[in-house]
């Protein structure tokens, strides 16, 4: 919809800010009309089928449970209309924009605004009405794209450009191979710190020991080894951005030790009295699900909270069947310049024969098996019978799904062991076989205790 066209709620208790806004939007939209008061929505919006409504955050005590903003963005979802809501909020509440936005909000604006980002933004919610996908078809992460054309990938495209500018603490969800890392990056790249430095450490694969003298660094002589002082990774993020992966692996004593840095903001290095404060933005990354991670007995509620202001969750590869084409489309073209080939056409039933799989490494895995098609084949044309699936991809079809969890544990155990006899214990060309990475597979060494 062009903004000529739009009609236009705004909702603020503040006289100024609703003068403000009907001069700045009356000569540019077809309507707009100002209220002081929110319990007017519903009468409103029964009567005019409003574009957009601007709800402010903040009213002065008028409805008592919790935040005033989250509650009227509710009531207005509730009546079911077409009508976007885009909240107005003072800078120090953009964690509750953000909540905002998880409980359908469109986007929000931050007081006091600049006239052309009010208008850009009302332009990006109208233009989200006409097409689903927005402008949004892929995100660059460093030198890597995105691809996703995949509502979900779309939703998490558009959540990514709007959090990663803020300086909220986000939580990445999704099983292994899925573009974790990828969005850890973009939300860097598209940052105020994409500048500064971006450390990535997999705290999973860490042990007892080595997360702390890692993480926070250490002095000459704090232990045995320590003939010189190290910086930690904290502090070598300071100014930009840490990304602490497979965050749902450490323990609690190590979770205990996390949350006093982020509370504090400092860290103190072994065997040294001294803090040094730090300024960083966090990310994390787990493959756990939120049922996993709210669990107490595993892992610290208010750990929880702190590094989870946003949540991006990226669905399994299985459950998004529009991505593979393109996907698939953009590996088989850099594997062919890769591999110095002409480029392929794809035989009719490549693509489906993809898309039956289930996928349990997800990207990484779609992306090998490719990798391994383009390198095998001779010609231009690949056909289904080029795709080859490793004994874990290919007793997995989607069929399998159903199976109970202790099935598929056997099922993923036996195909670890098969990969590791086949490649002699080499756990590189194994965790590359299998789709996950090098730190996953010791985890379900580990596990399997194989
Ligand atoms: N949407 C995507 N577009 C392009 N490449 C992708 C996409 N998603 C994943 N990949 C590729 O798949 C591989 C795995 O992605 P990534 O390492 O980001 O996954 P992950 O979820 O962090 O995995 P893990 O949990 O095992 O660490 C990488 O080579 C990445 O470039």
């Amino acid at each position: 919809m062009v903004l000529r066209k739009a009609s236009i709620l705004v909702i603020d208790d503040d006289a100024d800010i609703l003068t403000a806004l009907r001069l700045l939007l009356k000569p540019l939209v077809k309507e707009v009309v100002t209220d002081k008061n929110p319990n007017n929505i519903n009468s409103l919006l029964t009567k005019t089928a409003f574009d957009i409504v601007i709800l402010d955050m903040n009213f002065n005590g008028l409805v008592n449970t919790g935040n005033e903003g989250i509650f009227w963005l509710n009531k207005i979802k509730s009546l079911n209309t077409e009508t976007s809501v885009i909240l107005m909020t003072a800078y120090a509440d953009i964690d509750l924009a953000i909540r905002g936005l998880k409980e359908g909000a469109s986007d929000f604006l931050v007081k006091p605004w600049k006239n052309e980002k009010f208008i850009e933004t009302i332009n990006t919610v109208l233009g989200k009405k006409r097409t689903k996908s927005g402008k949004i078809k892929h995100l660059n992460a460093n030198s890597t794209r995105i691809i996703g054309e995949s509502d979900v990938m779309i939703d998490v495209f558009v959540k990514i450009k709007k959090v990663a500018p803020t300086e909220a603490n986000v939580l990445v969800l999704g099983e292994n191979g899925t573009g974790k890392d990828l969005i850890a990056r973009a939300l860097h790249d598209n940052s105020n710190r994409k500048n500064q430095p971006f450390v990535k450490v997999d705290v999973g694969a860490l042990t007892a020991s080595l997360f702390e003298s890692e993480l926070f660094g250490y002095k000459k002589g704090a232990f045995t080894d320590a003939r010189e002082d190290r910086k930690g990774l904290f502090e070598a993020a300071d100014t930009g951005t840490l990304f602490l992966d497979e965050i749902g692996n450490i323990n609690l004593n190590q979770q205990a030790k996390l949350l006093t840095v982020l509370q504090n903001r400092q860290v103190t290095p072994l065997g040294s009295n001294t803090p040094i404060p730090i300024d960083i933005r966090l990310i994390c990354a787990t493959n756990f699900d939120p049922k996993t991670l709210s669990d107490e007995k595993k892992f610290r509620k208010d750990l929880v909270y702190r590094i989870n202001t946003v949540d991006i969750v990226v669905p399994p590869l299985r459950e998004r069947d529009t991505d593979i084409t393109k996907l698939t489309k953009h590996f088989i073209s850099v594997y062919a310049e890769k591999y110095n080939k002409n480029s392929f056409s794809l035989d009719t039933g490549f693509i489906s024969k993809l898309k039956q799989h289930s996928f349990p490494g997800n990207v990484r895995e779609l992306q090998y098996i490719l990798e391994r098609a383009v390198i095998m084949t001779d010609g231009d044309v690949l056909k289904a019978d080029d795709l080859v699936f490793s004994s874990i991809e290919s007793s997995s079809t989607k069929s399998h799904i159903g199976n109970s969890s202790h099935n598929l544990n056997e099922l993923e155990k036996n195909a670890i062991l098969t990969v590791l006899e086949k490649n002699k214990g080499n756990i590189s060309k194994s965790a590359k076989e299998l789709g996950i990475t090098r730190a996953a597979l010791y985890r379900r060494i580990e596990k399997y205790e194989l």
